[in-house]
């Protein structure tokens, strides 16, 4: 499918790493980083360094993101962090459903559908993670999982393409995240393209064509234009490398996307 009208997205989500000087340095690169006119860049430093990066961020080509959010407003939820007090602080965009998360901290497909729905009332933008683990993909149930977890984000957001411009789908298969194991181009567009055929049938073609879905999982330097170059692959969500010079260089490789950007 034409990827002409969907900006190419670069996130990258350093996950929990980092030191203040660590946070320094990399804000130091990415300042000084070249980011191509056709390439949405966005990057998520733990909620710690937040303010830090804010602060510290020249790069007017660059938005920073939370990795999560909770799922309601202020309260009672200790340790918890709002979509308002991520719009209150300035940020954009948010991470929702990384499978680290839904690992780890038992998040479900419905709680990930709820927290996008309230991030995307306070004006926050969503970044939403889904995919298969291996023994998922090993059973043949990769596109029932990934349209599931899809499918319970489309049953709160409908057919609000108003909604759906605020969302860029992540599909990061579980074995390629960490591993070393990047999913083959054939993998990446097979899925990309059962996501967006399956956005077309269930909510609608408008929304299929201009929602954002981009890939993650072991994307690097020597992967990335490869895999930029799919039909269907709009971007990617970058986790190791992201904290690594490399990160440059797979932000230039959506670059070659658009032809009127050279
Ligand atoms: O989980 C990821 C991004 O959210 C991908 O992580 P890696 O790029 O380290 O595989």
């Amino acid at each position: 499918m034409d990827g002409g009208s969907r900006t190419f997205f670069v996130g990258g989500n350093w996950k929990c790493n980092g030191t203040i000087s660590s946070v320094d340095k990399l804000i130091d690169a990415l300042n000084s980083a070249s980011i191509p006119q056709n390439v949405e860049v966005v990057i998520a430093p733990t909620s710690l360094h937040i303010a830090r990066a804010q602060e510290k961020l020249q790069n007017k080509g660059i938005e920073i993101s939370a990795q999560n959010a909770w799922v309601k407003g202020n309260g009672a939820y200790t340790g918890e962090i709002s979509a308002d007090m991520l719009a209150d602080a300035g940020l954009k965009w948010v991470i929702l459903g990384h499978s680290e998360r839904r690992s780890l901290c038992h998040e479900s497909s419905q709680v990930v559908a709820e927290k996008t729905v309230y991030c995307l009332k306070q004006g926050v933008k969503v970044i939403v993670c889904i995919g298969e683990t291996l023994a998922q993909r090993e059973a043949g149930d990769t596109s029932k999982v990934v349209t599931e977890q899809l499918g319970e984000v489309a049953k709160s957001l409908g057919s609000d393409a108003s909604q759906w411009k605020q969302v860029v789908v992540a599909y990061e298969p579980v074995w390629a995240i960490g591993t070393g194991k990047v999913a083959t181009a054939d993998q990446a567009q097979e899925v990309h393209q059962t996501l967006r055929s399956w956005l077309s049938s269930n909510t609608s073609s408008e929304i299929a064509q201009s929602t954002r879905i981009i890939y993650g999982g072991s994307v690097s330097a020597k992967n990335c234009t490869e895999l930029a170059s799919l039909p269907d692959v709009d971007g990617f969500l970058v986790g190791g490398a992201s904290l690594k010079p490399e990160f440059a260089d797979i932000i230039k490789s959506g670059s070659a996307k658009d032809p009127s950007s050279k």
